[in-house]
């Protein structure tokens, strides 16, 4: 019999050469003989093929650890396109929830860092909170804010090419220089969300999540469904029916779900029944979603109308953003003017200002009531909120300020607004906010995008000189050093 350190080769080289030299009256025995052989052979054989699949996982989990946990990983992909393919970006988002049902996430570090991210600091309790959408531009100037004030976050967010990924990646070192982990999933992803609310008792979701951007449903209408339709009911199932105990949610809407409505300012009691943009109709979905999770499950559910966010760190997609791109390039761009002749105009709003809401409706949403079993104790708080700035600005009026902090005129090309989805004027009312948590906007745009030329111009390493005329008496070099390092420990 051939030892254990001999191989399957070997043993039936052996067996073989065996047979070859035995005897013809031997044959019953070398027969027998032969069959030891063979049967040895096999054992062997089966031996030696659990041992090298077993090496073989071995070494494949050496060197592919972010398939068997899936977070934190990081991708080198940049694509300086805002607006990829419909069907691309589809596509994305479909794989990325279809992959991961098959994945397995967790091991004992991935669930240690969960845990450690989403753990609050505070002597005084503090919060917990999934955010997702975290490496976005509100998600992660919330994200910072929370954790500067001692709370637990962790975030999620699937990193997709809508806008270039690079700055999503930037955005999520400089989250996890803080001590923010970001998982790197989609929230179609029910079997990921359910592992999330095991590891960690998350308090709040700050659903941020969503395929944004007014006029690019048009170009793929699909992306919007299965990003602020879908993924949020995707959200709030797991909220409802699986974390014990339920979290309060806090979720992004629009203020383009007043849609065609003409009363001004926007006020929550105002007609949402006539969106202009499907944008705008996933987003009013959402509202009708979130009163069916409020009334059914007694999950706490606030919704946050934001009107036109803007900052540093802000979002490639939004004219503001591009329109600076282009003027430093010397490109022209496109402004849309109302059917009527007049300037469109927006509530821009600053994102301090924003996040000061979010934290804000985080603190006062009220606890949900319901339970994994199905049963709740009694209504729940189910709220909606304007977040603009209280003050409509022209669009023509932004691009001046733009030109003159960036010392550069832009190439204009003015045309009636098309039938694209965008919407004449927007104009927040904000009372309510005020009222029930103290939001209270005050950042002006010539300050606000003073911030954003700030950052654009270090970010993208520009050679561009800050007109020194735009800024105000409050905004002195030795007080703007001041402010940026306060606007980097609350944003
Ligand atoms: O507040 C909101 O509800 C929405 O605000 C923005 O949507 P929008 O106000 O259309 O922001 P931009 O795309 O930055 O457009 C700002 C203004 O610039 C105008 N614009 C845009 C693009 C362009 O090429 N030319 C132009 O004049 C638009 O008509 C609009 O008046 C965001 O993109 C949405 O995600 C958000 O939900």
């Amino acid at each position: 019999m051939p030892s254990s350190g001999i191989t399957a080769v070997d043993a039936a080289a052996k067996g073989m050469k065996l047979e070859r030299y035995a005897s013809g009256g031997a044959l019953l025995l070398r027969r027998a003989t032969s069959a030891k052989l063979v049967s040895a052979s096999s054992h062997l054989l089966f031996r030696a093929t659990v041992l090298a699949t077993l090496a073989l996982v071995f070494l494949f989990t050496l060197h592919y650890p972010s398939l068997l946990s899936r977070s934190f990983h990081l991708s080198s992909s940049s694509s300086s396109s805002p607006h990829p393919s419909s069907s691309a970006s589809h596509r994305s988002l479909l794989m990325s929830s279809s992959s991961s049902a098959s994945a397995s996430y967790g091991g004992a570090a991935w669930e240690k860092e969960i845990r450690r991210s989403a753990r609050p600091s505070r002597n005084d309790g503090g919060i917990s909170v999934l955010v997702t959408g975290a490496a976005g531009f509100v998600g992660t100037h919330c994200s910072l804010a929370l954790k500067a004030r001692g709370d637990g976050v962790v975030g999620l967010d699937n990193f997709n090419s809508y806008y270039d990924p690079s700055l999503k990646r930037a955005r999520q070192a400089l989250l996890a220089s803080r001590g923010v982990a970001v998982v790197d999933a989609d929230i179609n992803d029910a079997a990921l969300l359910e592992k999330l609310f095991d590891v960690a008792a998350f308090t709040h979701v700050l659903h941020l999540a969503a395929q944004a951007g007014v006029r690019y449903a048009m170009e793929a209408p699909q992306t919007y469904v299965a990003s602020n339709v879908a993924g949020l009911v995707s959200v709030l199932e797991v909220a409802a029916k699986h974390a014990d105990p339920q979290p309060a949610v806090v979720w992004a809407s629009s203020s383009s779900v007043y849609g065609l409505n003409t009363d001004a300012p926007f006020s929550e009691d105002h007609r949402t029944d006539r969106p202009a943009s499907l944008y705008a109709a996933t987003k009013k979905a959402g509202e009708a979603i979130a009163h069916t999770y409020n009334h059914i499950y007694g999950l706490s559910i606030t919704g946050l109308r934001f009107f036109t966010v803007y900052g540093p760190w802000g979002r490639p997609d939004m004219a503001y953003f591009f329109f600076a791109r282009s003027i430093v390039a010397g490109e022209p761009i496109t402004l849309f003017r109302a059917a009527d002749g007049s300037d469109a105009r927006r509530d821009f709003t600053y994102i301090d200002d924003v996040v000061k809401g979010c934290l804000g409706a985080l603190d006062t949403a009220g606890k949900s009531t319901g339970s994994r079993s199905g049963k709740k104790s009694g209504p729940a708080p189910l709220r909606v909120y304007n977040l603009g700035n209280t003050s409509p600005v022209p669009v023509t009026r932004m691009v001046a300020i733009l030109e003159k902090l960036l010392g550069k005129k832009a190439n204009k090309r003015i045309v009636t607004m098309p039938s694209n989805g965008d919407v004449p004027f927007t104009h927040a009312n904000v009372s309510h906010a005020a009222h029930d948590f103290g939001y209270r906007p005050t950042t002006s745009l010539e300050a606000g995008l003073r911030h954003f030329v700030d950052w654009f111009v270090e970010y993208y390493k520009l050679d561009v000189k800050i007109a020194k005329g735009a800024r105000s008496a409050a905004d002195k070099p030795a007080k703007k050093k001041k402010a940026a390092a306060a606007m980097s420990a609350s944003s």
